[in-house]
């Protein structure tokens, strides 16, 4: 029967080769964070929206500083579509805000990360899905023609996939408020590419906290 000897110099060994595990892990942590948020660069035409004068950048400080933000108000994990290394991910947004409300509208860029593939180099319908619950919603915050922050709930996104979108992809994803029924704003969203093809389109409902 063979017999196993365990040398003195095996637990150094296992301690170093832990080590070393750690430090790989260390090394390796930063780099893989690093290749999330490479996405290449912004797509040009949101310089575009930058130097249009009617829209404006939504700043907020969930999005800027989203970590030590959100653990500072008790949340618990990082933003689903805002987070640097989402899988689909949404970068900034701008407002073309419009006095009550019905008119305003939320523009901004999507970037569909390798994490949000389902078949070969295709994206999950769900991850359009995900945009317009996001879009519809933020577009929902912004009733009075500014955007505040969540104040209502996502509570239907009506979508409709209409044609895939490929890995890697950089899509513009717009929120159009079309009308206000008391605490009830009706969003229409859609995903398009910058040919102005369709990707997706959505009909959402969001409903305003009560005001106390
Ligand atoms: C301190 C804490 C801070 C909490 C701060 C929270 C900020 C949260 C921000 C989250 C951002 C998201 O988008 S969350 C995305 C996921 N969505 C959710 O989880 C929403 C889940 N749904 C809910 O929790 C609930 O349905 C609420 C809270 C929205 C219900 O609110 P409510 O205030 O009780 O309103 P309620 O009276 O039921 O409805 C008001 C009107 O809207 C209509 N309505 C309601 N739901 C629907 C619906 N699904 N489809 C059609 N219409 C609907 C009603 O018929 C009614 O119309 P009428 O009779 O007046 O004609």
């Amino acid at each position: 029967m063979d017999t196993i000897t365990l040398n003195v110099p095996t637990l150094p060994c296992v301690g170093l080769a832990a080590a070393a595990g750690l430090l790989a892990c260390k090394l390796i942590a930063p780099r893989r964070r690093a290749d999330e948020t490479e996405r290449g660069p912004l797509p040009a035409w949101l310089d575009e929206l930058e130097d249009d004068e009617s829209y404006e950048r939504v700043r907020l400080p969930e999005w800027d500083n989203g970590t030590e933000w959100r653990r500072k108000n008790g949340f618990k994990g990082s933003d689903y579509v805002h987070d640097a290394c989402a899988a689909v991910h949404v970068p900034r947004y701008y407002l073309r805000g419009v006095s009550g409300g019905v008119g305003s509208k939320l523009v901004g860029a999507a970037h569909f990360g390798p994490g949000a593939e389902s078949h070969r180099g295709l994206c999950h319908g769900g991850t359009m899905c995900s945009l317009m619950d996001d879009v519809v919603g933020w577009t929902g915050f912004c009733a009075t023609g500014v955007c505040k922050p969540w104040s209502g709930f996502t509570v239907q996104i009506n979508t409709a996939l209409k044609k895939p979108v490929d890995v890697g992809s950089w899509l513009r994803i717009e929120g159009e408020i079309v009308k206000i029924d008391g605490r009830k704003v009706s969003v229409k969203a859609r995903l398009l590419d910058v040919d102005g093809d369709v990707h997706c389109e959505a009909e959402g409902l969001v409903v305003l906290k009560k005001k106390s």
